[in-house]
């Protein structure tokens, strides 16, 4: 039935202020306003390109770029990749030759490796590159640095001499992704003036002398750290839509459990559903709030760098590629979790499940495949404990590696469930487990001669140090959250709830780490999933009201199972009736090649 939401009686048995945790999870009542007032911002936003020009470029350059790129008077495509090399940048293989003769840069693909592979927006539509190669003089390699060039002309959108464009071709899954005109790039010895260089952090003079930079050449970097705090924010979206939709559609489905003609079981009620939605709603909250404590760690570095402080810069990168990482991957999973939540309707387009996995699972990949990612978390754990020897007194997120001494004393004191509650027994038992795996790993890395060789070797244990590392940040922000005045009836109590859940619930999962470090008793574990079970009955009645508070509109989840009044059955029909095999009752070909088939004489009465 149209305007009857079948869902007000869950939304009655909510016991907090939803209008409230809008604003709690928006991040400010203005953020709520502003995000009520103008839809979503559209994922695959094409200005990537103008922050790597802000980051790289001089103040003239910007002055000359930046109106351009800001007006589209040109689309930029930010373009490293190669199709031999992604994730390691250095090893890229494009070079930009200094001609002092002409006072120009000569780029060049050497090898078909050399091709550039996989920029966003370069097959099709970018009329300009900020090219990432080898900059070359005199025959010296100075290493990869920034070049914008000009891909196609600004009249008639042709490419332009020396220059081979295309698409890369069509990527997983028949969706969204697909509009995005993923790129390879051929130099052949295209020339740019000089001035083309991104040259803020370097420079090469007329006389085609390299003047380094006085600051760290990780800045080069920069646009990558922006990115990935950008990322995270991104995963809490993806993941609370379809947290959201799957939540609203457990509690429309039912399954089993009729008595005597009595509705049958809300699947929501079904505690192995609550075990696997409730975290991933948790895990929603979870990735939020540390998102906005990334984005003011974040600002808090631009100001530094703005004052030539680099102290931050090392944490920014190991926060950013760690908390990329691990809020990607659970974001990536927890929708494939929520579309087989949902059952065999999951599986169909018009539940907006399947376009969202095809479309954010490579966020897994891009900006930084997520492995490698956790091995740079690990590298700066190492070098942290590396230097306590030394009287280094971690700062920030790695403060806690410097009271490592007593923390590998640590024993959990749970003696109830409820114990678990309390966050300072969490955040402890978390801390130790973080410090006791990088510990362990720095302990077994020493016994190498060669580090590299070490850190080869024993990457995998440093992946799951860096892991528990990361995961120990998201309790703690969230827990820091909690810590703020947050008004509204019941509204820090349910958050509560979520932090309890999302922290017990990483403890149940990775169990095996709290047992093997020691840090917790097998019956301290069992106390906790206990907890985590009695947690579970307390979001039950607030499930819906939790999803509400994302305030996303029945447009922008695209789903048929997460309509806002869960009139799901009807909506579903009407969906399927749109599917043009329905526009005719014979489909196109049955009279040619089937029913010929059909009209086959049956020989002995069989055919
Ligand atoms: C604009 C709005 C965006 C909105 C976003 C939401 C939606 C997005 C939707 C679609 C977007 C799709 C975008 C995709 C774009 C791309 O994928 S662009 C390509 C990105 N490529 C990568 O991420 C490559 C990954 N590889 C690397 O980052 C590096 O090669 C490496 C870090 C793995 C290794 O670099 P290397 O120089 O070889 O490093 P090391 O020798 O290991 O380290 C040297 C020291 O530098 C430190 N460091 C490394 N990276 C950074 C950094 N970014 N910032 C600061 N510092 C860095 C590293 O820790 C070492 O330090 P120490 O010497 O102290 O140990
Ligand atoms: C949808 C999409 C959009 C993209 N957009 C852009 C863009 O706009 N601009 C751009 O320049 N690039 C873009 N990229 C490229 C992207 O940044 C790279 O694909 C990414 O950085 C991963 O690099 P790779 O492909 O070389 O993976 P590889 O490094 O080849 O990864 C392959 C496997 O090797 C493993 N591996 C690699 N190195 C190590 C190591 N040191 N230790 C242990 N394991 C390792 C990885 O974990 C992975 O399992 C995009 C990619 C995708 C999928």
């Amino acid at each position: 039935m149209e305007g009857v939401d079948h869902l007000a009686h869950e939304r009655n048995k909510a016991q907090f202020d939803v209008a409230v945790m809008k604003a709690v999870w928006a991040g400010s009542r203005d953020a709520y306003e502003l995000f009520h007032r103008f839809s979503r911002l559209v994922a695959n936003d094409p200005e990537m390109f103008i922050p790597a020009i802000k980051a790289q470029a001089t103040e003239e350059q910007q002055k000359q770029w930046l109106p351009l790129a800001n007006k589209m008077k040109i689309i930029g495509s930010y373009t490293q990749t190669e199709l031999g090399h992604g994730s390691n940048v250095r090893g890229l293989e494009t070079t930009a030759t200094f001609d002092p003769k002409t006072d120009e840069f000569v780029l060049n693909s050497p090898t078909l490796t050399a091709t550039k592979w996989w920029p966003g927006g370069l097959g099709k539509i970018a009329t300009h590159a900020l090219a990432h190669a080898r900059l070359i003089i005199d025959d010296k390699d100075y290493g990869v640095h920034g070049f914008l060039v000009q891909l196609r002309s600004l009249d008639d959108h042709l490419t332009l001499p020396g220059i081979t464009i295309g698409d890369i071709g069509m990527k997983y899954g028949s969706g969204a992704y697909n509009t995005m005109d993923n790129g390879s790039l051929i130099f052949d010895h295209v020339r740019i003036p000089r001035n083309q260089m991104l040259m803020r952090l370097s420079q090469v003079t007329r006389e085609g002398k390299y003047v380094p930079s006085n600051v760290p050449r990780q800045l080069s970097y920069g646009t990558m750290v922006y990115v990935r705090q950008k990322i995270v924010f991104d995963a809490s979206i993806a993941l609370s839509r379809a947290v959201c939709i799957s939540t609203r559609y457990s509690a429309v489905r039912r399954q089993f459990g009729s008595h005597n003609g009595s509705p049958e079981t809300q699947v929501i009620d079904y505690k192995t559903q609550q075990a696997r939605l409730f975290p991933l709603l948790a895990s929603a909250y979870a990735i939020r709030f540390v998102s906005e404590w990334l984005n003011s760690f974040y600002k808090d570095l631009l100001q530094r760098l703005e004052a030539k402080d680099f102290s931050t810069l090392p944490e920014a990168h190991a926060c950013t590629a760690g908390l990329k990482s691990i809020t990607t991957s659970v974001a990536a999973d927890g929708i494939e979790e929520c579309r087989k939540l949902c059952g065999g309707h999951g599986y169909l387009t018009s539940s907006g499940l399947p376009e969202l996995s095809a479309v954010y699972i490579p966020a897994c990949t891009y900006e930084g495949d997520n492995v490698v990612m956790l091995l740079q978390v690990a590298r700066y754990l190492m070098k942290t404990i590396s230097q306590l020897k030394s009287g280094n007194k971690p700062v920030g997120t790695t403060a806690y590696l410097g009271r490592a001494e007593q923390l590998m004393q640590y024993h959990s004191d749970v003696l109830r469930a409820e114990d678990w509650l309390k966050p300072n027994v969490v955040v402890e038992a978390f801390e130790a487990r973080a410090a006791r795996m990088s510990m362990a790993c720095a302990q077994n890395l020493s016994k190498f001669n060669n580090p590299e060789d070490g850190f080869q070797e024993l990457s995998a244990d440093l992946v799951e140090a860096a892991t528990a590392h990361c995961q120990l940040i998201i309790v703690s922000k969230f827990i820091e959250k909690l810590q703020q005045d947050i008004p509204g009836k019941g509204v820090k109590e349910q958050l509560g709830v979520l932090r309890s859940i999302y922290a017990l619930f990483l403890l149940h999962k990775h169990i095996g780490d709290f047992l093997s470090t020691d840090c917790i008793t097998p019956k301290q574990g069992y106390l906790a999933n206990e907890q985590l079970r009695s947690l579970y009955s307390q979001v039950r009645p607030n499930a819906i009201a939790l999803v509400d508070a994302f305030n996303y509109t029945d447009h922008f989840l695209s789903s048929v199972l997460g309509r806002y009044d869960g009139n799901v059955y009807p909506k579903l029909y009407e969906e399927a009736w749109k599917d043009p095999l329905n526009d005719t009752s014979i489909p196109d070909g049955f009279h040619e090649y089937v029913q010929p088939m059909l009209k086959q004489p049956l020989h002995h009465g069989r055919l």
